[in-house]
């Protein structure tokens, strides 16, 4: 909504796995700007062969891709720590703890038809096998093209680990899901800045959606909002909604690429008065540690797709 209004004569290309509510945000997109070129297209970023066909039909729809959002996150069966939360609230955390939910939420993952974990395959693999995909789109000679990452504050290293990079034995999958977002990005730049590709990380905040209705119900948020204005007086962070949230991403998409810091977290931020504003933040980053990362995701998409091809040729003897 915002980027249309910044720029009517975008294109843009809304990728998601439910078309119903694809065909919805279009309509509503269709309904402001009515002249704007709004195409949908079927992904389901959590499946190896869902976004090997998606990326190949951008690829005949589309000569060059400019920006590429990657949004789509999961967070499944999330449960709240209450005696972390109360303990907390009486600490010299607390601001911290409002800040990025540290301590207070774990997850129940799970594998999924490709063999991966759900979180892991969601939040970072699939976007990183789009990338992959789509790098003759992104690099071009004399073009420059952007990647953001919606990332969050609840990215924690601690949460991960290299030996498992999937997150198989921990009960934080989402967390370390978004520390290796965060890690992927500043690889990703070391390794494309010199073929026109830039990759951003943001944070959108804490907003009320489908993400934190599955955390607390929609009415309890209701009940706690009072309270959740006095919290932003302190923080900043707690955005709420998605206009405010998409404030990092609306800045991203008119800052120049070389005006860019790649090891920055660009938050959105609301104040205790209602106003928007993005502040970059210094990401805890080893660069040998993304390096590595980096390796290890091109391994493990060598794996897949040998395992695909497989699959494939399994499925044509027996048809
Ligand atoms: N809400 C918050 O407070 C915060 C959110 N974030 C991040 O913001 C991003 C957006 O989340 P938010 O809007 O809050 O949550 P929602 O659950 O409301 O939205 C998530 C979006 O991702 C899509 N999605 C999920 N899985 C897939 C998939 N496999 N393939 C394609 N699309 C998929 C969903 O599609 P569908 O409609 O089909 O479900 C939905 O459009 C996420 O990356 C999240 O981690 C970060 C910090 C805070
Ligand atoms: C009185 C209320 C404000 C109590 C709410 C307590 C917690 C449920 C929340 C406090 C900080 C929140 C938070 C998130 C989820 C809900 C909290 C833990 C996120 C982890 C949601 C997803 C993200 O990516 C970042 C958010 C950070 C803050």
């Amino acid at each position: 909504e915002r980027l249309l209004t910044e720029d009517s004569t975008l294109h843009l290309c809304l990728a998601c796995r439910n078309m119903q509510r694809a065909e919805a945000a279009r309509s509503a997109l269709l309904t402001s700007h009515p002249d704007a070129h709004v195409q949908l297209l079927h992904l389901d970023v959590g499946s190896v062969q869902s976004v090997l066909s998606a990326a190949q039909e951008v690829k005949t729809r589309y000569s060059k891709v400019d920006f590429l959002y990657l949004n789509a996150g999961i967070m499944p069966n999330p449960q709240v720590d209450i005696n972390a939360f109360f303990k907390g609230l009486f600490s010299r955390n607390v601001v911290n703890m409002f800040a990025t939910g540290e301590g207070l939420l774990t997850q129940q993952d799970r594998i999924n038809s490709d063999g991966l974990q759900e979180v892991f395959a969601t939040n970072l693999f699939g976007h990183f096998l789009l990338i992959r995909e789509l790098e003759p789109l992104l690099c071009q000679a004399g073009h420059s093209s952007r990647v953001v990452w919606t990332s969050s504050s609840n990215a924690r290293r601690s949460a991960f680990s290299m030996e498992d990079m999937q997150h198989r034995n921990g009960t934080e999958p989402y967390s370390s899901s978004k520390y290796a977002s965060d890690m992927l990005s500043v690889a990703l730049n070391r390794h494309k800045n010199s073929q026109g590709l830039f990759s951003s990380v943001i944070c959108p905040g804490l907003v009320m959606t489908n993400l934190t209705y599955g955390i607390l119900p929609s009415f309890f948020w209701t009940l706690i909002m009072p309270i959740m204005w006095l919290v932003r007086i302190f923080t900043n962070t707690f955005t709420l909604t998605p206009y405010n949230g998409a404030e990092a991403l609306h800045r991203l998409f008119l800052q120049s690429p070389e005006s860019l810091d790649p090891r920055a977290k660009y938050h959105s931020l609301t104040s205790g008065l209602g106003t928007n504003y993005t502040q970059p933040r210094q990401m805890d980053i080893d660069e040998e540690m993304s390096e590595v990362l980096y390796s290890k995701l091109i391994e493990l998409e060598k794996d897949v797709r040998r395992k695909l091809v497989m699959k494939n040729s399994d499925k044509n003897t027996r048809g």
